[in-house]
């Protein structure tokens, strides 16, 4: 069935922008000059996504926007305005507009929110109901060489239901990619559902994931479908397998050999087609050899794996993860977006993020709540992180932020950059080395590896006192 979305705008314009940007993308259209006309439709059809101007003769876009939600909550709107004012941004989201828009836009950008919003309506539908944090939080930022390969894997398994193993520590995004890839499958249109093994009780996880039948034990006071019946025909991930008990396993590991179960305290069996994808911050292998993980589900889970870096091993990627969290947070908050200056944008890179990117993004938080100003300084970082990077980060670092630093230059057209990197280079070292020799000028050389003569001639050239 085609999608169906209503423009709303007084602007004649605006509405023949859009309206002919969507239909080239088979999205069906249907043009409101006032929001009262749309609304008197609405009570009778509704479409899959609306996007709407707040400022309009009669109701506006924001009352609009809560007489539609409370008709049909589910439904995503798009607000845009000419007035990209704050204020209505910000009453916008909090009216429960899925995004906004101001203008003006980028027509190619009006459409991908669009699309995006119309997936997310098929997301809410397949979940149930539930409704889900908007598609773009989900955006997987990765540059890195890294994190290309795990982009090229999630592009290769596209096409396939196979079972999956991702790899990685805490807060690299094991969850993130393992929604792309069950977005990205034959399996996008059913559901996703994800159970995290360290976060059940024992005693819970068999009927959590198995479901029970009424009576089954104290307290199961009517039957209920457990995790593998919800994911039928979509994706079970499965976070922390490592922590599954032995018991569990073995389930598990019958459940996918005969693609069928029982519930707890059920006879007749259940048949489901579910793909599996599993995820451990663990050494599975080495569970396995110290036999608290099932030699045989490990080979049965570990038919394609997929290795997430830690953050310290994608250091270029850090600034713009940085950005896309300030802006999340911002839209959170209902703010500006904070922004790093280019010290604290190196100094961020350098650090070690033993928490990965759930630390980063915690950290975008704490700075969007706690940084008065806009543009953030090494100061305005919460404490623990202001002390001094490990000499191994900085060791490791330097010329990735320095590549960093040419890539910027090159993209913002500035031509002949050694002429200004090596003379900032030397300073440096210069610096540093008459530092530590208090002032000694002879020493200094030494440290450096120069004459006496050559430091002199390039304390001039340089100009340093
Ligand atoms: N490459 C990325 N781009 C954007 N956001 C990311 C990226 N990687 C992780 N995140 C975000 O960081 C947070 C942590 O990611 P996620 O929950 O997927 O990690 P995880 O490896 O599953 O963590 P854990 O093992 O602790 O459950 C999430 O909010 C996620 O959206």
């Amino acid at each position: 069935m085609p999608k169906r979305v209503w423009i709303i705008d007084d602007d004649r314009s605006i509405r023949w922008v859009l309206e002919r940007a969507l239909q080239q993308v088979d999205i069906e259209t249907r043009c409101y000059e006032s929001g009262d006309d749309a609304l008197s439709d609405f009570y009778n059809e509704q479409p899959d996504v609306v996007i709407s101007d707040i400022r309009m003769p009669g109701i506006d876009g924001l009352k609009l926007l809560q007489r539609m939600q409370a008709e049909a909550p589910q439904m995503p709107m798009i607000i845009m305005t000419a007035h990209s004012d704050l204020d209505s941004a910000v009453a916008a989201y909090q009216g429960g507009a899925f995004e906004y828009l101001p203008k003006p836009f980028d027509v190619d950008e009006a459409v991908a929110t669009v699309q995006r919003a119309l997936a997310h309506s098929d997301e809410v539908l397949n979940a149930g109901g539930t409704v889900e944090p908007p598609q773009e939080a989900r955006e997987i930022i990765g540059e890195a060489p890294a994190m290309q390969e795990v982009f090229r894997a999630i592009g290769r398994l596209s096409t396939s239901n196979i079972t999956v193993l991702i790899n990685g520590e805490s807060g690299t995004g094991k969850e993130l990619v393992a929604r792309a890839l069950h977005n990205h499958s034959p399996r996008r249109d059913r559901p996703f559902i994800a159970l995290n093994m360290a976060a059940i009780p024992r005693d819970l996880m068999e009927s959590e994931l198995f479901g029970h039948e009424k009576g089954a034990f104290t307290g199961a006071t009517a039957q209920r479908a457990g995790r593998f019946e919800q994911a039928d025909g979509g994706t079970l991930f499965l976070d922390e397998i490592g922590d599954m008990p032995a018991e569990t396993q073995t389930r598990l590991l019958r459940v996918l050999a005969d693609g069928e179960f029982y519930r707890v305290g059920g006879r007749t069996p259940v048949k489901v087609d579910v793909r599996i994808i599993a995820a451990t911050h663990q050494d599975l292998e080495m569970l396995v050899e110290k036999h608290q993980f099932r030699e045989d589900l490990f080979h049965r889970l570990n038919v394609i794996r997929i290795h997430i870096p830690r953050l310290s091993d994608r250091r270029e990627d850090i600034p713009r993860l940085a950005e896309h969290f300030f802006a999340a947070a911002a839209r959170e908050l209902g703010v500006e977006a904070k922004k790093l200056l280019p010290e604290t944008a190196t100094f961020f890179s350098d650090l070690d993020w033993p928490g990965n990117v759930r630390q980063l993004e915690n950290t975008c938080r704490w700075i969007t709540v706690m940084a008065s100003g806009r543009e953030i300084h090494i100061e305005d970082l919460p404490p623990e992180l202001q002390q001094r990077p490990a000499p191994t980060a900085i060791a490791g670092s330097w010329d990735s932020a320095l590549k960093m630093w040419a890539d910027a230059e090159l993209a913002a057209g500035h031509r002949d950059i050694l002429a200004e990197a090596v003379p900032k280079f030397e300073r440096a070292l210069i610096d540093v080395a008459l530092k530590h020799t208090g002032g000694r000028k002879k020493e200094a050389a030494e440290l450096l590896g120069w004459g006496r003569n050559t430091l002199t001639r390039k304390l001039k050239e340089l100009d340093i006192q």
